[in-house]
């Protein structure tokens, strides 16, 4: 058994249908998805806002990289437009693997740069944090600590006031 936390995010093309797709590609994996946020671009400023959401997925698989594939597999449902030359820039979809479990509870730790767990930027991203808070207060962000503290510190609590919840759009 594994359990993952994956972060979804769009900005270019129809942003609410391109979460939706993440979520019905993963399918019967998906335990609980987050409330949808208007957020600012983090990171490359000059870009269109992004719709962001969190998923908690488990799946009898214990192979790590397996998230990766199945979140590789979103982002072609999605059409996976990106500009190569912009690591923070636009895109349809991008699904981030956040941090993994094994079946004894214990998190994955990964330095293989295909698949670096937990995300090493996510304890930064105010877009990230705060869907997670929503669907598990007691999080713990492997490394970091609970994500109702990482949420409570810089840079990521500057940012927080810019998300804006967005409960008409419903995702799954
Ligand atoms: N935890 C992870 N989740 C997703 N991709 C990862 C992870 N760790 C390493 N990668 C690798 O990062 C590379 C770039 O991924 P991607 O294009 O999604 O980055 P990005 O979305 O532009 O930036 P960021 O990961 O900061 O959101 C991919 O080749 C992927 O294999
Ligand atoms: N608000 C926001 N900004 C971003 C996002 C994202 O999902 N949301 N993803 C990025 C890709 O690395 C870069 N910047």
């Amino acid at each position: 058994m594994s359990r993952a936390v994956l972060a979804l995010g769009s900005n270019l093309g129809d942003r609410e249908k391109n979460l939706e797709l993440a979520v019905a590609t993963l399918g019967e994996l998906v335990r609980v998805v987050s409330g949808v946020y208007e957020t600012p671009p983090w990171g490359d400023p000059d870009q269109p806002p992004y719709l962001n959401a969190v998923l908690i997925a488990e799946d009898g698989d214990e192979n790590p990289h397996a998230w990766l594939t199945r979140a590789r597999a979103c982002e072609r449902a999605a059409g996976r437009e990106r500009d190569p030359e912009r690591p923070f820039g636009p895109r349809t979809l991008d699904v981030d693997v956040i941090a993994v479990w094994g079946g004894d509870g214990q998190p994955v730790i990964s330095t293989d740069p295909e698949l670096i767990l937990p995300h090493p930027r996510a304890h930064l991203r105010a877009f990230v944090l705060r869907p997670w808070l929503d669907i598990e207060p007691f999080g713990l962000l492997p490394g970091h600590g609970f994500v109702y503290e990482l949420i409570n510190e810089q840079p990521a609590a500057g940012d927080v006031a810019g998300l804006t919840a967005r409960p008409d759009v419903a995702l799954g």
